[in-house]
């Protein structure tokens, strides 16, 4: 571990700083905590902030417990049958002991509750891990991230080599996504989430008066396909790396639409994007490229689109100025391990747009910011 302890020296020449609240101080005191713990105006609000901080404290735990659950197939199995502790032990290959502390941890976290019987059943939100799309995957590729964080301080300062990006092999650029095994396990992670991301954008933007609509790092056509089923005029055209395209067939030839969608593989860093869509979408593309890759992108999409056609932007961001847990305290942070990428406010996305020549810029407030939020802007 990293000596995270050491008190940084704060004085310098440059340094903007101001004395903390006395407020601050008076609450962080020990004789302030105890007397506002008795306190009956403040009791309750002592407790509250008490939970909180525990469950800061304790929740590398609750991943642990999560990741524990997926990888067990805990939740498949419980969504089939309720189990007994026995057979759910004979599952997790642990001794019955050792599997009723993870199941009462998952009770406590509201995943598992334990009938009279004595059978285990998933809870509502239990059920979404084996209902929800791509979400037991992204909790089981989540085993790289927790490595690239063992040490976090080294990985706040840039000092680890993280292995997530090897995860995501594009990202050093197209040539290292020649792979089609590894296109095929990013690709199938990203298109089990996508049914989510869809409908949120789906709802946040207006395809009507579009005529074609191109996807640019589409995937293997996840979104187009659903955007294609709600708007059945639609025209089509999927752009990504030609080692990620080819599996977009199968989806577009199931959902009989192979005659409206155009599928161009290629790299939008090595040649133009191609032309005659009205309507461009870059759907969980730009945070995983530095400033000036989507500089470069977003001026390509400009130049491929016509005088008021529009653009839009759907992934999850950050608050800005005002961070919130989703986009600041968990995709700031997965970018980051990524190296190349960023998680960025819709402002900042907005701003970036600007840049390129878009106007006319709509932000929505985004319904499940976890899931995305949607920037759209016209040229
Ligand atoms: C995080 S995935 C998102 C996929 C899809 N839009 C979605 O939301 O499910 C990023 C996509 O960008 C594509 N991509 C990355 N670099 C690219 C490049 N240089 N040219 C074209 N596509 C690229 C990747 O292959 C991948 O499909």
């Amino acid at each position: 571990m990293t000596d995270a302890a050491v008190t940084m020296p704060v004085s310098g020449p440059d340094l903007d700083r101001q004395s903390a609240s006395r407020f601050t101080r008076l609450v962080a005191s020990p004789a302030f905590q105890k007397w506002a713990a008795r306190f009956p105006l403040t009791r309750r609000l002592v407790r509250s902030e008490g939970h909180a901080m525990f469950d800061l404290v304790a929740g590398f735990c609750h991943s642990q417990v999560l990741y524990t659950l997926v990888a067990l197939d805990i939740p498949k199995l419980l969504l089939v049958h309720e189990l007994p502790l026995s057979t759910l032990a004979v599952q997790g290959r642990m001794p019955p002991d050792r599997m009723a502390v993870l199941l009462s941890a998952a009770g406590a976290l509201g995943l598992l509750k334990q009938r009279k019987s004595g059978l285990y059943a998933l809870t509502t939100r239990g059920a979404a891990l084996a209902g929800v799309p791509g979400l037991a995957g992204m909790i089981a590729h989540h085993d790289v991230l927790y490595r690239d964080l063992s040490d976090p301080v080294a990985f706040f300062r840039g000092e680890v080599d993280t292995e997530l990006a090897d995860f995501w092999p594009y990202v050093f650029g197209a040539g290292a996504a020649t792979n089609p095994d590894s296109a095929a396990k990013y690709s199938r992670l990203m298109a089990d989430s996508q049914l989510l991301v869809a409908d949120d954008t789906l709802a946040a933007v207006d395809f009507r008066g579009v005529t074609r609509l191109m996807d640019v790092g589409g995937g293997t056509g996840a979104f187009l396909a659903a955007v294609g089923a709600a708007y059945p005029k639609l025209a089509m055209t999927l752009f990504d790396l030609p080692a990620v395209v080819p599996a977009a067939q199968d989806r577009f030839g199931a959902a009989d639409m192979t005659n409206r969608v155009q599928i161009v593989p290629g790299s939008f860093r090595d040649q133009p994007l191609p032309q005659g869509a009205d309507m461009i979408s870059l759907v969980r593309v730009l945070y995983d490229h530095s400033d000036e890759t989507v500089a470069d992108l977003l001026a390509a999409a400009y130049a491929a689109l016509p005088t008021g056609g529009r653009i839009v932007i759907s992934e999850p961001m950050t608050g800005g100025a005002a961070p919130h847990r989703a986009g600041d305290a968990y995709f700031a942070i997965y970018c980051m391990a990524m190296r190349t990428g960023r998680a960025r406010s819709a402002d900042r996305i907005a701003a970036l747009l600007q840049q390129a020549g878009f106007s006319s810029l709509r932000l929505p407030k985004a319904a499940r910011p976890f899931i995305t939020s949607v920037v759209e802007g016209v040229r």
